[in-house]
C-alpha cells in the first residue's frame, strides 16, 4: 500500500510539476494478477485498482497499516468494473459484475475476493474504499438502476450523462458517494463551471481514453489552478479546498468517489467563473 499525506493549499501553490505528480496523481491502477491500493490522508480514502487474469485476487493489505483483523473491519468499498466480465466474491457468494457496473460491500465482510469470468477479456476492478461506523448492505447497481442526469450540451462541449450509484438518494453507505460520467463523442469537458466541496474530498479515475490520448486535470484553489496530465486508467487525488475537472484530447469516462462529512451528491459550492485564475 503506498500512502499520500493531505495537503495544504498554501504550500500547494509552491509545487512544480514533479511535485504535483507525486502528491495527487496515481499513475498506475491495474498491474495483472496485482491489487494496487493508495491510502490518502484526504478523508482517508483507499483509491485501488484489482486485475484479475489467471488468479482471483483477495482484498487483503498489510493490516497493521489500518489496525484492524480484516480490510473490512471499519471500512466500507465501492467496486466498479472497467474491464470485461468479472465476480466479486463477497464471504462466499458471487456477485457478477459486467463492464460499468458498481457493487458495493459494506463494513464487517471479512472476505471478498475478484475474479475474471474469461481471462482474454479480464475484468478490471476499480476501488474506493472509506472508513465506516455502520454496515450497510452489499449491493450491485448498474447503469440502468442508477439515478442519471444529462448535463452540458455540445456548444459547451460537455455533454454527458452523470450515473450515481451510492449517494444519499441511491446504494447506501457510511460515507462514501460514488459514480460514472460518461461523455458523448465530441465532448471534452467535465465539471465546468467548476465547484469546490469543503465538506468531501474526491478522487477521479478517468479511463475510456485512447492510448495516445491526454485528459488534462485541473486542480487547486480557483484563483490559484494548476494543471496535471492524465492518461487512460490513472486516478487523481482532489483534496478538499481544490477544483477538480478536466478536459480532453478525445471524449472519455471517468469515475468520481467521495468520502467526507456527507451523502449528498448536490452539495457543491459553484465557483463564479469570473474568480477563475
Ligand atoms: O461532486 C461531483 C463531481 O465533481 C462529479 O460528479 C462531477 C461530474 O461528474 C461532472 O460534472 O461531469
Ligand atoms: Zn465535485
Amino acid at each position: 500500500m503506498e500512502r499520500r499525506y493531505a495537503s495544504h493549499p498554501r504550500e500547494v501553490k509552491q509545487f512544480d510539476t514533479a511535485r504535483l505528480r507525486e502528491e495527487f496523481h496515481i499513475p498506475k491502477l491495474f498491474i495483472p494478477n496485482h491489487l494496487e491500493l493508495v491510502l490518502t490522508h484526504e478523508d482517508r480514502l483507499i483509491i485501488g485498482g484489482a486485475f484479475p487474469i489467471a488468479e482471483e485476487i483477495k482484498l487483503d493489505m498489510d493490516l497493521k497499516e489500518l489496525g484492524v483483523s480484516f480490510f473490512l473491519e471499519r471500512r466500507e468499498i465501492g467496486i466498479i468494473n472497467v474491464g470485461g466480465k468479472g465476480v466479486v466474491v463477497v464471504e462466499g457468494q458471487e456477485h457478477e459484475l459486467d463492464h460499468k457496473e458498481c457493487l458495493f460491500v459494506g463494513m464487517g465482510n471479512r472476505e471478498v475476493i475478484f475474479k475474471s469470468l474469461d481471462t482474454e477479456s479480464p475484468a478490471k476492478f476499480y476501488l474506493n474504499s472509506a472508513t465506516a461506523h455502520q454496515s450497510y448492505p452489499t449491493q450491485k447497481a448498474t447503469l440502468a438502476e442508477a439515478e442519471s442526469a444529462d448535463l452540458g450540451s455540445i456548444e459547451n462541449s460537455n455533454d454527458r450523462t452523470i450515473y450515481r450509484f451510492i449517494h444519499q438518494n441511491g446504494i447506501q453507505s457510511s460515507q462514501l458517494v460514488m459514480g460514472m460520467t460518461l461523455l458523448k463523442t465530441g465532448n471534452m469537458w467535465n465539471t465546468m463551471p467548476v465547484h469546490v466541496h469543503p465538506r468531501r474530498m474526491e478522487a477521479y479515475m478517468y479511463f475510456d481514453l485512447p492510448e495516445d490520448a491526454v485528459a488534462i486535470h485541473l486542480m487547486g484553489e480557483p484563483s490559484e489552478t494548476r494543471h496535471i496530465v492524465m492518461r487512460n486508467e490513472q486516478a487523481v487525488i482532489s483534496p478538499s479546498w481544490s477544483i477538480h475537472s478536466g478536459v480532453g484530447t478525445s471524449n472519455y469516462t471517468f469515475i468520481w468517489g467521495m468520502a467526507g462529512d456527507n451523502k449528498i451528491y448536490s452539495d457543491m459550492d459553484p465557483v463564479n467563473m469570473k474568480e477563475l485564475l
